[in-house]
């Protein structure tokens, strides 16, 4: 693979032992894959922070690499959520022994620059990249946001890859980055109207279907961005997609359809059972997977206003909209109606399985296909509306 100066100089340790390892784990990667070059990023977004999901042997790992100096980030780099929420994680019952260990985490990752902004929407707070720019992020929603949405380009990262690549500023130019592999392979024809959580139900069915293609789909209507959001999270989570179109929405589509799909409500009911593993009554609604906008947040706070809620309630967002939450009212709102604004994790990354609930209710298609694996916890699947009423 080809490598310009300044890049051998780091491959070979001019910089310092983290950057020649970093470099030394782009270059295998790029390897693998067939890389001809590096490109540029212009922002990193790495996951592998949740003390549950890295455990000691990532803690370590992390210590060890931010002691030396040159481990720092050349670019603007964030976290993606943590294990627990970093300010009120007694209030929520996690553990002083947990919360010891995921500070440590935390603390090495700030050593070498990496913002503590722990979200999975780093495009909702501040980290955005513009069309056609090259990034290295890592949490699949994330990813595919990015690539989608916003135009930039990038591969689905592990967080070891991610933080390699922020720390040389470079990520091997392969899969995502390049042209080729953008191509739209197949069309979705969406034939009904859709709403808030069933666009999760669609991105479920569909990644099922496309694995790691590229599919591009046609709307009645315009879908919103939390709508996107929701989209892209389950479509990245029951297949591997990192890149999907929109008709209308993105310029110029280059497209070589090999298959067409149509999608109407009726096809995607199955998909909506299969979400639920539980008729039981959840004893925990979870909201924000991924991450709560500004605006989600402000329909949960006028609807909760004059309601009381059965059980315990958590709004999963970052710590930033949180605290734009706070001067906006919405928090008082909802806390007013017994649930909780929780920043910096989710029910996914945090160990909710040691805070004594048994079934989760959740909106997310995405939550509802992990919790089960992750937390071994029952889940119940429906709209925000319903589970609340429950
Ligand atoms: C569900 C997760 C990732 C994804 O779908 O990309 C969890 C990410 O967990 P980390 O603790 O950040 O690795
Ligand atoms: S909220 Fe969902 S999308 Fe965000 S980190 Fe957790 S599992 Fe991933």
């Amino acid at each position: 693979m080809y490598l310009t100066a300044y890049e051998e100089e780091m491959y070979d340790g001019e910089y310092g032992e983290a950057v020649e390892k970093s470099m030394k784990i782009l270059v295998a990667l790029g390897d693998i894959y067939g890389a001809e070059r590096m490109v540029e990023i212009s922002s990193a977004q790495i996951s592998g922070v949740s003390y549950k999901t890295i455990g000691d042997a990532g803690l370590e790992y992390l210590e060890e690499l931010s002691k030396d100096p040159s481990a720092r980030v050349k670019v603007q780099s964030s976290l993606n959520p943590a294990g627990m929420d970093l300010d009120n994680w007694r209030e929520l019952g996690f553990s002083r022994e947990f919360a010891d260990r995921q500070s440590r985490i935390i603390d090495a990752y700030m050593r070498m620059d990496v913002m503590n902004t722990c979200t999975c929407t780093p495009y909702l707070i501040g980290n955005i990249p513009t069309r056609g720019s090259h990034v290295a992020w890592s949490e699949s929603s994330a990813v595919i946001y990015a690539n989608s949405i916003l135009g930039a380009r990038t591969n689905r990262e592990g967080g070891p890859s991610a933080l390699a690549a922020a720390i040389c500023g470079r990520t091997p130019a392969y899969g995502y980055h390049l042209d080729e592999n953008r191509i739209a392979n197949i069309l979705v024809k969406v034939e009904d109207s859709l709403e808030g959580y069933e666009y999760g139900v669609l991105g479920y069915y569909v990644g099922k279907i496309v694995g790691d293609g590229v599919p591009s789909f046609r709307f009645r209507g315009q879908p919103s961005g939390d709508e996107f959001k929701s989209l892209g999270a389950a479509l990245a989570s029951s297949g591997a997609v990192a890149l999907y179109y929109v008709e209308g929405l993105n310029p110029a589509v280059e497209c070589e359809f090999e298959d067409r799909i149509s999608v109407d409500s009726a096809s995607l009911e199955d998909s909506m059972d299969e979400l639920s593993t539980t008729n039981d009554k959840p004893d925990l609604i979870c909201v924000g997977c991924p991450h709560c906008s500004l605006g989600e947040i402000r329909l949960l706070a006028r609807y909760l206003r004059h309601r009381r809620l059965s059980c315990d309630f958590w709004v999963c967002t970052s710590h930033a909209l949180k605290v734009a939450a706070d001067r906006m009212g919405y928090s008082d709102l909802i806390v007013g109606s017994g649930g909780v604004m929780v920043s910096d994790t989710c029910m996914v990354v945090s160990p909710i399985e040691d805070l004594g609930f048994d079934v989760v209710g959740v909106d997310s298609a995405k939550a509802a296909n992990y919790i089960p694996s992750m937390c071994g916890l029952d889940v119940v699947f429906d709209d925000w509306k319903n589970l609340v009423r429950l």
